[in-house]
């Protein structure tokens, strides 16, 4: 387990699979902060055009480079970030997270099956929830690793995820500069504070394999 510091304005990183509510989350814990918000998928769409196209252009490669790009711009300017899901998997941007506070957010496959319907996520294109569940185990242990809190969106509705998510950051656990990263406490049905060995709800194993380079 990495060394933990983190700060009350340490920018905030909403992190987790796809359809778990990073970009709607995020947007409403930043409102209701009063910071900056950024979503690096809308950056990267404002900036290179629509996601589906850069995949299918340029590759997965490029996007991710693009995407690393776009999270360390959106850390010099702070506030709460949401990065798309498989940002993770990107070892500079894994890199530049260090320092942020750490969100995850989890879903359970059945709650995300109807999120991600008809969606144009280009690594679902395929396989649907299958699909979904398969990128989910492969980058399950890195999520775990890097998330200072963990809040399941399966159930609840998208109010409550954003105030246990305002309510942590607010707490001494959220804000509070520390050297060591705590161990895991279960605060209510939802949250979870942090563990080098959380297993996050969805997936469906636990295993250390790398994600480097993982789609
Ligand atoms: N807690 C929740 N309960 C129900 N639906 C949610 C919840 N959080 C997000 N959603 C919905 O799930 C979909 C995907 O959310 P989004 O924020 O785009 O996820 P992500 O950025 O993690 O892919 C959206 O339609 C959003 O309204
Ligand atoms: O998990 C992924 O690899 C991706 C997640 C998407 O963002 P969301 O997690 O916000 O859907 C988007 O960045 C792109 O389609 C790739
Ligand atoms: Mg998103």
């Amino acid at each position: 387990m990495s060394t933990d510091v983190r700060r009350a304005d340490a920018p905030v990183v909403v992190i987790g699979p796809m359809g778990a509510g990073k970009s709607s989350v995020g947007k409403r814990v930043a409102k209701a902060l009063g910071v900056p918000f950024t979503d690096t998928d809308r950056v990267i769409v404002r900036e290179h055009g629509p996601i589906p196209g850069i995949f299918a252009d340029r590759g997965e490669p490029a996007f991710r480079a693009l995407e690393a790009q776009a999270v360390r711009a959106a850390l010099a300017t702070g506030g709460v970030i949401a990065v798309g899901g498989g940002a993770v998997t990107h070892a500079d941007t894994r890199q530049a997270l260090s320092g942020a506070r750490i969100v995850l957010l989890t879903v359970s496959p059945e709650a995300v099956a109807d999120r991600i319907a008809g969606s144009d996520r280009p690594l679902l294109a395929n396989g649907g929830i299958d699909a979904w569940q398969t990128i989910m185990d492969e980058r399950a242990a890195t999520y775990a690793e890097l998330a200072h809190v963990v809040v399941d969106t399966s159930r609840r509705p998208m109010s409550r995820v954003v105030d246990e998510v305002v309510a942590w950051l607010r707490s001494d656990a959220g804000s509070t500069e520390r050297s060591d990263a705590g161990t895991t406490e279960r605060s209510d049905a939802g949250t979870t504070e942090r563990s080098g060995t959380t297993t996050a709800p969805g997936s469906t194993t636990s295993s250390t394999t790398s994600t480097e380079g993982a789609p």
